[in-house]
């Protein structure tokens, strides 16, 4: 049994992001033990998300430098704070990048997941104090989104962290840590959006932007809820083919198709019976999330924005789409009320309600992490699980 590390300072392995658009570096850096109502751990797993390359790439006005990036892991609790009372050392959990509260007006709200407890330090790359647990040769890295898991030890508020269980049932020890980092982000973003944000019903239309793993499960989502015809939307081909696997009944390319002159929104509300009773943008592209709005159905069509467009980018339609009926509406962590829900989303994977292990189309070291950001930045293949700490291995 390795020797307690609690309350000392670790050094273990990170990939810092020096700076903007810099290959990430795997460096030693020191975590320093969880203060009041925080949680260290140590985590296992993690994959990348289209977010951090976006953070990544320096566009991202929260993405600030040098940091410590990733949302979407998964680990084992080495320590906690003084006042934690929901976790202990050996818990299997899932760092959350939307946390919850429960004491907020937002967590009270039953509208809305957005809970603004520790926001502004969070966005500032702080945990809650307004202090970073991290340092790498005598410099402080920041923290990012409240969750840093590209490192083997990391520290999140307690509100940002749920166990990979149902709450009411011992610890889930079958839950692979590998698999269940993706609820972390991706998944239950798409998911959440087609159950919670738009509540798709059984014989619905659904058109989807963005084959991704956000918009992929959407399509799972919608499946799930019965939706009668899901249309996908990508530009590249490969996407579109698998697509067809996660439940896509209809495919579109938009730099191939013949459209005979006509915008895509136009084709599409012309072919697919005057358009769809939802539709998703999960590519970050404004004039994607144009597309998506106006070929929802006049008079009930509802469409939801995932995508994170770049910071600046503005989304523009005539109001006259919106007088005659569409709504535009949009979520974040797919309306999950986030420490309440994903142990429940865990239970429906292990219960096969939902399925994760078709997202990880590559496994890979740490060590790889560059590779993984360029796979994700080229459209190549889903998500790519990284192993960070494997516990087997000490
Ligand atoms: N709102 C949230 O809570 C939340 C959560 C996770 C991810 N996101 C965002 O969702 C988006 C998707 O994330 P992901 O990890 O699935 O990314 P991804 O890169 O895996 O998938 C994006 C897909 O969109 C396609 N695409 C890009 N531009 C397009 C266009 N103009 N028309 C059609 N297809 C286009 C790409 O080919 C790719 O297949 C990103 O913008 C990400 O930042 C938001
Ligand atoms: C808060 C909405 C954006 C979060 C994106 C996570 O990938
Ligand atoms: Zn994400
Ligand atoms: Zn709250």
């Amino acid at each position: 049994m390795p020797e307690s590390t609690e309350g000392k300072v670790i050094s273990c392995k990170a990939a810092v992001a020096w700076e903007a658009q810099k290959p990430l570096s795997i460096e030693t850096i020191e975590v320093a033990p969880p203060k009041a109502h925080e949680v260290r751990i140590m985590i296992t797993h993690t994959a990348v998300c289209h977010t951090d390359w976006y953070s990544w790439s320096g566009k991202d006005p929260e993405g600030i430098f040098p940091s410590i990036l990733g949302h979407e892991g998964a680990g084992i609790v080495e320590s906690v704070g003084e006042g934690v009372t929901g976790f202990k050392p050996g818990d299997h959990v899932i760092p959350l990048f939307v946390p919850q509260c429960k004491e907020c007006d937002f967590c009270k709200h039953p509208k809305t997941n957005l809970c603004q407890k520790i926001r502004i330090q969070q966005g500032r790359g702080y945990m809650p104090d307004g202090t970073s647990r991290f340092t790498c040769k005598g410099k402080e890295l920041k923290h990012y989104m409240g969750t840093s898991t590209f490192s083997e030890y990391t520290v999140v508020a307690d509100i940002s962290l749920c166990k990979a269980k149902l709450l009411l049932s011992q610890i889930n020890p079958s839950a692979p840590l590998n698999t269940v980092c993706l609820l972390g982000c991706g998944i239950s973003t798409g998911y959440g959006a087609t159950v919670n944000t738009c509540k798709v019903e059984q014989g619905a239309t659904v058109a989807v932007w963005g084959l991704g793993t956000v918009g992929l499960s959407v399509v799972m989502g919608a499946k799930v809820a019965g939706a009668k015809q899901i249309v996908g939307v990508d530009m590249i081909d490969e996407k579109l083919e698998a697509a067809k696997a996660f439940g896509v009944t209809h495919t579109v390319n938009p730099k191939t198709i013949d459209l005979g002159g006509k915008k895509l929104q136009e084709w599409l509300v012309e072919n697919f019976n005057g358009g769809f009773d939802f539709t998703f943008d999960c590519t970050g592209n404004v004039g994607a999330m144009r597309q998506a709005l106006e070929s929802a159905h006049k008079g009930w069509g509802e469409s939801c924005i995932i995508g994170v467009a770049a910071a600046g980018e503005e989304i523009s339609t005539r109001p006259f789409q919106l007088v005659t009926g569409r709504v535009w509406k949009g979520t974040a962590f797919g309306g999950w009320k986030s420490v309440d829900s994903v142990p429940k989303l865990v239970d429906e994977y292990m219960n096969k309600k939902i399925q994760l292990d078709d997202f990880v189309t590559h496994r890979a070291e740490f060590d790889q992490i560059n590779d993984a950001f360029d796979m994700i930045h080229h459209g190549k293949g889903l998500r790519t699980v990284l192993t960070v700490k494997d516990p087997s291995k000490f």
